[in-house]
């Protein structure tokens, strides 16, 4: 079981600037957790993602000298890759690429087919720097412009991205549209048909809709799950109206009641959501 912690998601929309010491003193915290990876900021564009235009600071920052989780950076063009390859630190870089052209627009400001062509360039500049690169498939169940959606458009996306030798995929409901009749099918058929694609979840849900879609993801065999603690965040560029991450302390109630360990220091995790009440006061 893999778990992948998003405080850069839960981050990415506030408007109220976190400061640096802040968000570093919370991520601190949360690498002492025992996450797999800790999906902890991003280089883009600081007039897109105005929040997060301090993780080269926030970087240097972090004690790496007490943990095995790993970094993952979200990146939205290869200039933004280039510089967190830049970096020893990281290990994964992230790219949203959209089974939504409309989504891709706002959010990368480029065709699909121009991204795909990125991907294959960020892919080699991880070969080249010792990194993975984690393609997440945005509005990977369906989006709310209009756009044609359907289980083969999502499976022709990923067999792209094998071909360029992507190995994690990370479907992603970037505005909560998934339901278990969309979750279970998907990673069902996916998983066996590209058996060197190790695949997770990149849920955003309700309060109430949660333990479905979890549930839907596990049973066909998901065994890698993003999530934030308190189930804050969303992506700003997707919707005025954000639908929050999925919370990592439901992510932890459903392991919990299959039986599967989280492999997480559950002292560690409450130390660092008693911290989370303090960096985001309003939530
Ligand atoms: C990709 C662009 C830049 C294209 O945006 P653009 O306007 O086409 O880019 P540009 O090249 O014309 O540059 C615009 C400005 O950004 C600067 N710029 C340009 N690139 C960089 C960079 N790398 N680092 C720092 N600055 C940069 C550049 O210098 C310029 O500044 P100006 O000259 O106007 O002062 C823009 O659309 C962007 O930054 N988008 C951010 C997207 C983003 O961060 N989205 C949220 C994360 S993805 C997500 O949340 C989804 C996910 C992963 O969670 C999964 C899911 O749920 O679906």
């Amino acid at each position: 079981m893999k778990l992948i912690e998003c405080p850069r998601d839960a981050m990415q929309g506030l408007p109220d600037f976190i400061p640096t010491a802040t968000k570093t003193a919370y991520l601190n915290e949360l690498l002492q957790v025992g996450f797999d990876t800790l999906d902890f900021g991003s280089f883009v564009s600081p007039k897109a993602i105005p929040q997060l235009r301090d993780t080269a600071e926030v970087l240097a920052g972090l004690d790496l000298s007490r943990t095995s989780t790993k970094l993952l950076a979200i990146v939205a063009n290869l200039r933004g890759a280039e510089t967190a390859a830049q970096h020893p630190e990281i290990s994964y870089l992230g790219f949203p690429l959209s089974v939504s052209e409309t989504f891709q627009r706002r959010n990368t400001n480029q065709t699909t087919a121009e991204a795909l062509a990125d991907v294959a360039a960020m892919h080699e500049l991880c070969e080249r720097s010792g990194k993975t690169l984690v393609a997440y498939l945005s509005m990977g169940f369906g989006n709310p412009y209009g756009d044609a959606w359907s289980p083969e458009i999502v499976t022709e996306f990923t067999r792209q991205l094998s071909g360029l030798g992507v190995r994690i995929v990370a479907l992603s409901d970037t505005i909560g549209a998934s339901t278990a009749a969309t979750i279970a099918p998907l990673f069902s058929a996916l998983i066996p048909a590209f058996p060197g694609i190790k695949f997770g979840a990149h849920l955003h849900t309700t309060p109430t809709t949660w333990r479905e879609k979890v549930s839907a993801a596990y049973e066909a065999g998901c065994r890698r799950f993003d999530g934030a603690i308190g189930g804050i965040g969303g992506c700003p560029m997707a919707a005025d109206e954000l639908t929050g991450n999925m919370a990592t302390e439901n992510l932890l109630y459903f392991l919990k009641e299959k039986g599967v360990e989280s492999g997480l220091d559950l002292a560690a995790f409450g130390r660092a959501r008693a911290l989370a009440a303090s960096v985001f006061p309003t939530h």
